[in-house]
């Protein structure tokens, strides 16, 4: 076990559906990392994702240790229609709430949505309401983000920022484990980790 790492994987396996999507898989974050989860549609990413969150162990083989916190965003948004995105940031299923008004609309602005505070959300678009939950990773003390598809619905200059927004996690000893179809900024200096080879690049 690596004393620095923030989170490791050991010898995964996981069986949905009666397939098994992958076996073997072992790797590791450290603080710095920015690792791209790769693979194809159905290959397990949003499964493996949810797993190392701890969110699931249905089919699961092997062992996962966080040594950190973990922040994780779905693919799909968490963010509630009826509520402004002021409103919706202030808490997370994970426990983590966000009280200060001012720190919120400071990552609403960071994520573009300034002006948009109260405003229900369902009166915004399928991109803003994306950046809703995206702000999060302007709030969020937690040093491990395992983030599925978070480019979903985000335009080029969103995808930028957010690139951005994850090397300066990095830079301050966090780690990004996040899935994409998309190929990330060569600047990002993102590893790539591929399912279900397990291989990283
Ligand atoms: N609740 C479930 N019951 C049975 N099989 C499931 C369930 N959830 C997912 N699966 C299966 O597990 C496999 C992996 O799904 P998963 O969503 O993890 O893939 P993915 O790599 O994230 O795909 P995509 O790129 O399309 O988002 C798929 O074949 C899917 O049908």
């Amino acid at each position: 076990m690596s004393g620095s790492s923030i989170l490791e994987a050991i010898d995964l396996g996981i069986e949905r559906g009666g397939r098994q999507l992958f076996s073997g898989f072992s790797f590791s974050l450290s603080p710095g990392d920015i690792v791209h989860l790769r693979g194809e549609n159905g290959a397990g990413k949003t499964t493996l994702l949810r797993m190392l969150a701890g969110l699931s162990r249905y089919g699961f083989d092997g062992v996962v240790h966080r040594h950190s916190a973990c922040l994780f965003l779905g693919h799909q948004s968490a963010v509630k229609g009826l509520l402004s995105p002021r409103e919706n940031l202030h808490w997370h299923p994970s426990g983590e709430s966000f009280s200060e008004d001012q720190a919120i609309d400071e990552a609403l602005a960071q994520v573009g949505l300034y002006g948009y505070e109260d405003v229900p959300a369902a009166q915004l678009s399928a991109g803003q309401q994306r950046r809703v939950d995206l702000a999060r990773l302007y709030l969020s003390q937690k040093p491990l983000w395992l983030l599925d598809e978070p480019f979903t619905a985000i335009d080029t200059k969103g995808m930028a920022r957010l690139q951005q927004r994850f090397v300066e996690h990095a830079a301050a000893g966090g780690a990004v484990l996040l899935s994409s179809h998309q190929a990330l900024d060569p600047s990002v200096n993102a590893q790539l980790l591929d399912l279900p080879t397990g291989r990283r690049s």
